[in-house]
């Protein structure tokens, strides 16, 4: 099997930006990978063929593709079509070294052992910006009748001969629900005899689509004030099903145009996709969202950027995922902002890259404190995590001259055409390689 390139590919590729362009114009949204990493789990519990449409163009979808492969699916990848035939009897083995590349692996696992009672796989990947725990995925496992044995490297769960049994768990956190860990217990809860109950459930997006998908294929679940209800099924049908708007890349976006004051259009997404907190932000910020009647979204820029107070949270809050884009924005706002942090209180990798363009910003526990707005000068800096090299695009965007963005294998684990989409937009962008 030839491995989806790796970080290494990438490490000498850089973005150079010549700023200072406004930005404006009409361009698609991709699929969502957060909500796409998730269904790819959920197609190892299909009985028949799935097709996901809209699969997003980044690494981590090949990545997830040969997972799957490796545990013995047919998965056929071409032009946003992401083909899905499971194995009937599935390899119990998430591919170590492909595991510690995506942060879905505990997902992917626990398909794998509502499917065969048993699976082996390693700690998962993802970005590294702050210890991301699995405990409540792990609990959700042994709820469900698995024996769970961690070493330094690799877990195992197994379950008795009958498999997965129905059970309640609670997925909370003290940072709130856990998305990936509600997402494991509605796929192990899928596959099992009975009705599962899970407590405190997270209302993300992702949890509500892989819900809709398992729904549509015969597993029943639904949201009531005691958490989320799963009765199993012992046979998942497969079908078509498309991967929703990515409100991140849209997010992104439209902050990397508003910083250089542009207006924007975004096809394959609506108003409604937006959670309210990020709605509520971009508002305060001077920027409206409107559907169009010709379709997709329009985001307006109304007047100069204005600084804001926001905190991250759980949906419908300010999504985690656009804090550091929303950070190099408000570089550009007129007055103090703050930025609350309240899902990984220590994510602020974005910090010191910001400050490379002359960015007014520092932090003081979860809460980060910008002044503007700056004439960010044009700078050469490093990022390794998706959404904080986001933001230095945008900053990259926003100062006058030529900067040089390092981090294009954490920026295509994100985003399939962002830099194209940019370059739609009227932006200055060449992506080359310092070896050349
Ligand atoms: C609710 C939320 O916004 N989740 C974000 C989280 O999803 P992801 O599914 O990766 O993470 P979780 O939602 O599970 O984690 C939320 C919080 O709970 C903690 N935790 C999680 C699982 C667990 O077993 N124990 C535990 O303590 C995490 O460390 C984190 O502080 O990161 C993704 C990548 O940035 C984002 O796209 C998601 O929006
Ligand atoms: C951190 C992110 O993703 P992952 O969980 O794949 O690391 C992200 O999408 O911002």
């Amino acid at each position: 099997m030839t491995i989806t390139p790796a970080r290494a590919a990438f490490e000498a590729t850089v973005v150079r930006v010549a700023g200072g362009r406004p930005l404006s114009g009409r361009i698609p949204v991709q699929g969502s990978k957060n909500i796409a990493l998730h269904l790819y789990a959920a197609t190892l519990l299909a009985d028949a063929p799935v097709v996901l449409a809209a699969a997003p163009d980044i690494i981590d979808t090949g990545v997830c593709a040969q997972i799957l492969t490796y545990t013995g699916a047919h998965v056929a990848v071409d032009g946003g079509r992401f083909a899905v035939t499971p194995a009937a009897a599935p390899c119990p083995v998430i591919h170590p070294e492909l595991g510690r590349r995506v942060r879905t692996t505990v997902v992917l696992a626990a398909a794998v052992l509502a499917r065969t009672g048993q699976v082996t796989f390693p700690y998962p990947g993802g970005d590294a910006f702050c210890p991301r725990l699995i405990d409540r995925h792990l609990a959700a496992m042994q709820a469900a009748g698995a024996e769970v044995l961690a070493d330094a490297t690799t877990i195992s769960a197994r379950c008795g001969p009958h498999g997965v049994r129905a059970f309640t768990v609670d997925v909370d956190t003290p940072y709130g629900p856990s998305l990936g860990a509600t997402v494991t217990a509605m796929l192990l809860a899928a596959r099992a005899p009975g009705t599962s109950l899970i407590t405190h459930p997270s209302i993300e997006p992702e949890v509500t689509e892989t819900a809709r998908f398992l729904t549509e294929r015969g597993a029943l679940i639904h949201f009531t004030g005691q958490g989320l209800h799963v009765s199993g099924s012992d046979w998942i049908t497969g079908g078509d099903f498309t991967v929703a708007g990515d409100r991140i890349e849209a997010a992104t976006m439209i902050m990397a145009a508003a910083s250089t004051g542009g207006s924007i259009h975004l096809d394959g997404i609506t108003a409604s996709a937006f959670p309210n907190g990020l709605t509520e932000a971009l508002s305060a910020a001077g920027i409206s969202l409107t559907d169009d009647a010709s379709g997709g979204v329009r985001a307006q820029l109304n007047g100069p950027l204005q600084a804001i107070d926001a905190a991250t949270g759980p949906h419908p809050a300010l999504p985690t995922d656009t804090a550091p884009q929303l950070a190099a924005m408000l570089t550009q706002a007129h007055g103090s902002s703050l930025i609350t942090e309240r899902v990984y209180p220590s994510r602020n990798t974005h910090i010191a890259g910001l400050r490379a363009f002359g960015a007014d910003i520092s932090s003081t526990g979860p809460v980060i404190g910008l002044r503007g707005p700056i004439r960010l000068r044009p700078a050469t800096a490093a990022a390794e995590d998706i959404r904080a090299v986001t933001a230095l695009l945008i900053a990259a965007l926003a100062a006058e001259g030529t900067s040089t963005i390092r981090g294009v294998y954490h920026l295509r684990r994100g985003y399939g055409h962002l830099l194209a989409n940019l370059a739609a937009l009227g932006a200055d962008i060449t992506t080359t390689s310092e070896a050349s």
